[in-house]
């Protein structure tokens, strides 16, 4: 069992007598230990809705068991409230693990308090002065091998070095895999530093932090160590973690820290080969698992749909027909044909469906499985019963339904959504094609983002080269209105394209207008043009649909179509990521900054590709040529392994 080695609760901001909050927390760490085993050693998420929304993840040391992985998360979970009873945010560290909370967002950036060094006060090795600079080499090392990998990756590494012939040095260091490289190199760094300086030729210490962890410990060597004369004892059983004679040094006290970041220094243990062996083959096996688990018949697809009858298609996308389907225990399903061809093999289909299916977020249309049986290819998700939020804003009739709370809760929910894909799940998801027909509305008008994950579970395709007449060249992403100015001309896609389309969506859902004259090259006022008019003109209001009635917050109605704007800038680094986006939609004490003149441009299409004709910032100032600008394929996702 891992041991405890440190907790850190915040104060001064106690939310005592709140019990939502706490129910919140107790809904978040089951959603963590749920994904405990699943996701690498890392995973982070959020439960719940503002004001009482919490955040959290978990990291495991990069060479712990997923099962006891999640055997410390639960261990963790459950001491929580004892350790830090109604606080809003804490920290605890296992030797195996670290749990985080908080009532702020806590993802993709890093935290350098509070730290925590630990070492045990007697232990010293015999030549301290030459131990310390043994470990400060080693620690150097890994620093930057766990640091190298890129952002998504898991950042950890570890070292065996012999200071004595009896004395193997133990070194591991690690961050959370969602900060940068740089990020995790820097703080590392710190760490060794800080480490160095308080354990002082101790043989065993830890650094905790937020976001890494860093370990070391001596011990005999890895095999058969002499029967005597050991300079240093090994650690006695059951001694390996905090014990009384463990000294604790609190190296910042709490302000409040924003992200996890972890420095685990040295540990014993990374020596049997036959263990890890033992640990691939039960990977394997967890794989086997999983796609069985995801695998459907044909037999009970077509059951489900009637032999996909024509009653119960409901729709058809760029990727094939959707039908409606009914398994037998009575659960809904939406099975989608797909009709693409990729050439991807069977192997790496079922591999991305697995990736895809992993993802789970109330803000994510689900992935329940798949089928590959003769030559279908076909994708079950959970049924969304209330159609696509285009349905809804763009019909004169139906706008009605949608009253201001709850197109406000749907653009809330979108945010957390994309910020789900971008940052918190362990592929790290650039949707590209993020549009109102693509969300769907549950029984409770919950929006859930659909399709995401295409792009890899049907393998690249090269460029559309749809001729402009036909319908489905209105289904070009570029043709949509919600490409980013350096998506739709240069093909470059980030983060802060899919922001991009975001922010178009959030104009679309409050204005109730679409944002389709990108498409067409002679309108020159495209949506956000017209909405920076308006507020800058003082009538933020005045863009606002007319089928909202009275039933709008005006604040909250004029703040997010200042978000909108921030969105839409044609600086992608200007534009806010997500989770700052999310931040901003949650808390009205977060300021805005101005947003600049939005870019707009005129963009045609031509033999499928996107080739620019004119592409100029509103300020007239930066005008850019580029005549051969291409998309070179048309996914519609991107997933970067983490
Ligand atoms: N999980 C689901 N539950 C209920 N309806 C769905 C589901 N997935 C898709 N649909 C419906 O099926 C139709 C087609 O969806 P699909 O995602 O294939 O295409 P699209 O979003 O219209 O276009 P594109 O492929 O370009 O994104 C949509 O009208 C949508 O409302």
């Amino acid at each position: 069992e891992s041991k405890l080695l440190y907790s850190y609760c915040s104060n001064a901001t106690t939310l005592t007598g709140n019990g939502v909050y706490a129910a919140n927390i107790n809904h978040l760490f089951s959603y963590l230990s749920t994904n405990a085993t699943e996701h690498d050693g890392f995973f982070n998420t959020n439960a719940e809705q503002e004001p009482n929304m919490v955040y959290g993840l978990f990291l495991c040391c990069g060479d712990v068991h997923p099962e006891n992985c999640r055997d410390c998360i639960n261990l963790a979970a459950a001491v929580a409230p004892q350790l830090c009873p109604n606080r809003t945010w804490a920290i605890i560290w296992y030797e195996e693990c670290m749990l985080r909370y908080s009532n702020q967002s806590i993802f993709s950036s890093m935290a350098e308090k509070p730290r925590v060094d630990l070492w045990h006060d007697t232990n010293y090795a015999p030549e301290p002065e030459r131990f310390n600079r043994l470990v400060g080499t080693v620690m150097k090392e890994i620093a930057s091998r766990a640091s190298y990998a890129t952002l998504g990756a898991k950042k950890f590494a570890t070292k065996e070095a012999t200071f004595t012939v009896f004395q193997t040095l133990y070194s591991l260091a690690q961050c959370t895999p969602d900060i940068s490289s740089e990020d995790c190199y820097r703080c590392l760094q710190d760490a060794v530093r800080d480490l160095l300086i308080h354990t002082n030729g101790n043989t065993s210490g830890f650094g905790l932090h937020p976001s890494l962890f860093n370990k070391t410990k001596t011990a005999g060597p890895p095999v058969s160590p002499p029967e005597k004369s050991l300079l240093l004892p090994p650690p006695a059983p059951g001694k390996k973690g905090m014990s009384s004679q463990m000294v604790i040094k609190i190296v910042v006290p709490t302000v409040g820290f924003l992200v996890l970041s972890t420095i685990l220094c040295c540990f014993p243990g990374w020596k049997a080969s036959k263990k890890l062996i033992a640990r691939r083959n039960r990977y394997d096996g967890s794989k086997i698992r999983a796609l069985k688990s995801l695998q459907f018949d044909l037999s009970i697809i077509e059951a489900a749909t009637n032999n996909f009858a024509k009653v119960n298609k409901i729709g058809a996308g760029g990727f094939g027909s959707v039908y409606k389907g009914i398994l037998t225990d009575g659960q809904e399903i939406a099975v989608k044909r797909l009709s693409t061809s990729s050439g991807q093999g069977a192997d790496e289909f079922q591999t991305e469906v697995v990736l895809v299916a992993k993802l789970q977020h109330r803000n994510l249309v689900k992935l329940l499985g798949y089928c590959l049986e003769r030559k279908e290819r076909i994708l079950v998700y959970e049924f969304v019963p209330n159609k696509s939020l285009d349905h809804f804003i763009f019909d004169p009739e139906k706008q009605r339904q949608l009253d201001w709370p709850q197109r406000y809760k749907i653009i809330k929910g979108i945010a957390r959504g994309l910020l789900y894909l971008h940052s918190d799940s362990r592929l790290k998801i650039i949707r590209r094609d993020l549009k109102a027909s693509n969300i769907l509305l549950d029984e409770d008008i919950i929006p859930k983002i659909s399709d995401f994950g295409m792009a890899k579970i049907v393998g690249r395709i090269k460029a559309y080269s749809i001729p402009r007449e036909s319908p489905a060249h209105s289904k070009l992403p570029c043709c949509s209105g919600y490409m980013s100015p350096e998506y739709a001309v240069l093909g470059r896609f980030s983060e802060k394209s899919d922001v991009f389309s975001f922010g178009i969506l959030i104009l679309e859902i409050v204005c109730g207008k679409r944002n389709t004259s990108f498409c067409h090259s002679a309108y020159t006022d495209n949506l956000p043009t017209y909405v920076w008019r308006q507020r800058k003109n003082g009538k933020p209001i005045g863009v606002m649909n007319s089928a909202l009635g009275d039933s709008y917050v005006s604040n909250e109605v004029v703040r997010c179509i200042h978000i909108g704007l921030l969105c839409v800038q044609e600086d992608p680094e200007a534009r806010p990521t997500m989770a700052r986006v999310v931040l901003m939609l949650s808390s009205s004490s977060v300021t805005l900054p101005l947003p600049q003149r939005t870019a707009f441009y005129f963009g045609t299409i031509t033999e499928g590709k996107p080739s620019r004709t004119d592409y100029k910032s509103d300020q007239s100032t930066s005008m850019v040529s580029s005549s051969s600008a291409t998309v070179n394929e048309t996914s519609l996702t991107e997933l970067f392994p983490r």
